[in-house]
């Protein structure tokens, strides 16, 4: 089923791409960088870049910002929150929050692909309290306790 996602390009980014699926099966739409000129992510320090657009799903949808593996693998170039949560009730503008964490500095140029938008389906759940939770045989059993 097709859901459509209302998108709004801000003002100042006429340039920009919309985010974009680079393959017909892609699950990511990809995010252009919305940078003045060039943005210089030194080693270890992280950024906060605009994407210049805003959108507006239904409800029980999220948008999760991922990094992109290949910026990953040859750059260290990376989201410091992976996956970053979009909120459906979010209407301010997409950021992405990167990280370099390679040992060179990076230019991040503008309309530049800097990251992903992967769309999922929030399921609706409440919280219910009790005092015992049902039993399972890992129980607590957690953090490695099956071995490494
Ligand atoms: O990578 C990200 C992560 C978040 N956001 C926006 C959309 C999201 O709906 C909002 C809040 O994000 P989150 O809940 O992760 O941050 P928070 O620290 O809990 O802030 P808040 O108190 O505003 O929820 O910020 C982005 O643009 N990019
Ligand atoms: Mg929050």
């Amino acid at each position: 089923m097709l859901t459509y996602v209302e998108i709004n390009r801000l003002e100042g980014n006429e340039d920009i791409e919309l985010p974009r699926k680079m393959s017909e099966l892609a699950s990511g739409f990809d995010l252009y960088a919305a940078v003045q000129e060039e943005l210089v992510l030194e080693p270890g320090k992280r950024c906060l870049v605009p994407t210049g657009f805003a959108i507006a799903m239904p409800a029980g949808l999220e948008a999760q910002i991922r990094p992109r593996s290949g910026l990953a693998l040859k750059h260290g170039i990376t989201c410091l929150n992976t996956p970053g949560t979009i909120d459906a009730d979010y209407r301010g503008e997409i950021k992405v929050l990167l990280i370099n964490l390679g040992e060179e500095p990076f230019t991040i140029t503008r309309n530049e692909r800097i990251a992903q938008m992967v769309f999922q389906a929030v399921p609706e759940v409440e919280l219910k309290q009790v005092d015992q939770l049902s039993e399972t045989v890992r129980g607590a059993g957690g953090f490695g306790h099956t071995g490494r």
